[in-house]
């Protein structure tokens, strides 16, 4: 056993202790190191102290649920956000988007095969269930067509490489049709047929899969932002194909047959076949407008950090925002991110008042918000929370108004009404606004705004005003927003 005298200094002690033979010179710098030393620890500890006082006093982060059914435009509107705050970071993106625009323009081609297909062997599938098409109707694609279908054919085979290549980075392909069932039992060929439509599971770094790898030589310039050297980009093969993509959905055949099958590409989401030129020109980057208008359905729930300064950079908060799958098996997952949710903002697409639901064809599109919005309204979890209504995709609504589409047709009680916008969008607003004072558990303030959210300067000018009011007021207590 050792012992040790009480006089002696202890190890550390006599480690830092002075040198017995320290001349008074040495004395003076050890001094005076000590002396910088213990300012330099006594302003980090100060820092500490300050920046615990600030997190102390700083607002609890605002939180805001995107809510709506599929196809609402709730991750279009996460989007603008990300573009009015980070616009740097979300141009960085740009090489994923182009993946899924490039994965767009293939998905529409494959529609349009697939209903030239129909079209040839009326009796072999059943008719789309948006439309009355029978086999009687059919007109049959010439031979002119079905031979650009066969050239086309192989085109799709790029859509399986992308969707792989994103699966391996945590998408998955889902289903269109009512069936969510496994599809992988099934041949390819008949896979496509049924249609699938690739899905982002939030809570993986998709992103990632497309991203160019570091080169040291990082700038912001459109160009940089690809890897043009990756031998499996389908920007060549896009190119090589361009001006039969645009024969075919120029044909005017191709018109009739997709309007006789109750198809309206144009309208569906994540449409491109008009910018062809662009898109599959040599060294595309797509633009904002066009990141805006790719098409990623989302599965589960993930949530989004940004800090947010307001007008006159005085006041900065961290807001999160939660954006969530829309399609109905998703809904039950929104649950959990109920609690403590400052603003709910709903979107209910109002063009899709002529529309089935992709995973339910017997529901109405419109009949479903409506039905959503009651429910989220009438949430006893929800009552202190803000809503705001965005009645979106108004320029959707207002083109198919105008093509004399009628809504008094899906919509009875819309009765004698004139058929143009303002009637509709007036009349729908009611409609939600009285839902809201009838099923409300307590009183609240009706915030309805008409939006187009791939328009990016109307949608930064409500986006912003809801920003500013809610870092300025304590929503919960306030109950203000706008
Ligand atoms: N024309 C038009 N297109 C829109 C509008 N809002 C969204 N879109 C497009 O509609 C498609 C669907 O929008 P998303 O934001 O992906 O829909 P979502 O609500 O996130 O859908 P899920 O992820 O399936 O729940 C995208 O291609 C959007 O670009 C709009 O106001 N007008
Ligand atoms: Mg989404």
């Amino acid at each position: 056993m050792f012992s040790r005298d009480d006089s002696d200094p202890d190890p550390i002690t006599a480690a830092i202790a002075p040198p017995h033979d320290e001349s008074p010179h040495e004395r003076q710098i050890r001094l005076l190191n000590e002396q910088t030393a213990k300012e330099v620890s006594d302003g980090i500890d100060e820092q500490i102290s300050r920046e615990r006082q600030q997190a102390k006093r700083e607002p609890k982060p605002v939180k805001i649920l995107l809510l709506g059914q599929s196809e609402s435009g709730k991750s279009t509107t996460l989007k603008n956000f990300q573009l009015m705050v980070a616009p740097q970071a979300f141009r960085a993106e740009r090489a994923s988007w182009r993946a899924i625009i490039h994965l767009n323009v293939i998905r529409s081609v494959r529609i349009i095969l697939d209903a030239l297909a129909r079209a040839s062997n009326p009796g072999e599938l059943p008719p789309s269930p948006r439309s009355s098409y029978s086999s009687r109707d059919s007109i049959r694609p010439d031979t002119d067509l079905m031979t650009l279908r066969t050239r086309l054919l192989p085109l799709l085979q790029i859509e399986d490489v992308l969707v792989q290549r994103l699966a391996n980075h945590g998408t998955q392909s889902v289903p269109d049709g009512p069936s969510p069932s496994d599809t992988s039992h099934i041949p390819m060929t008949a896979r496509r047929r049924h249609g699938k439509e690739v899905a982002v599971n939030s809570t993986v770094a998709w992103k990632s899969a497309f991203m160019r790898k570091p080169t040291g030589r990082e700038s912001f310039d459109s160009q940089d932002v690809v890897d043009w050297d990756d031998p499996n980009d389908p920007g060549a093969v896009l190119h090589a194909r361009r001006e039969e993509m645009q024969r075919l959905w120029g044909h005017p055949m191709v018109r009739t047959i997709l309007a006789s099958q109750g198809i309206r590409l144009h309208e569906s989401a994540g449409f491109f076949l008009d910018d062809l030129d662009t898109i599959c020109a040599p060294r595309y980057v797509p633009t904002d407008d066009h990141v805006l208008r790719a098409r990623l359905k989302t599965l589960g729930v993930s949530e989004h950090r940004m800090r947010l300064t307001d007008p006159q950079g005085g006041i900065t908060r961290q807001f999160h925002i939660f954006d969530v799958g829309g399609q109905r098996s998703m809904r039950p997952k929104w649950v959990p991110y109920f609690d403590d949710v400052d603003a709910i903002i709903f979107l209910a697409p109002i063009s899709a008042f002529d529309q089935a639901l992709a995973e339910d064809p017997r529901i109405n599109r419109l009949a479903d918000s409506v039905e959503l919005w009651t429910a989220v309204i009438s949430n006893k979890l929800l009552q202190n929370t803000n809503v705001i209504l965005f009645l979106n995709k108004v320029d959707i609504m207002q083109a198919k108004l105008t093509s004399g589409i009628k809504l008094v047709e899906y919509c009875p009680t819309y009765g004698r009404r004139p058929n143009d916008f303002d009637s509709a969008s007036r009349f729908l607003k009611k409609q939600f606004s009285t839902i809201l004072k009838q099923s409300s558990p307590s009183p609240r303030i009706f915030y309805c705004h008409l939006t187009n959210v791939i328009d990016v300067k109307s949608t930064t000018y409500v986006l912003a005003g809801i920003k500013d009011q809610m870092m300025r007021f304590n929503l919960k207590e306030s109950n203000l927003i706008l």
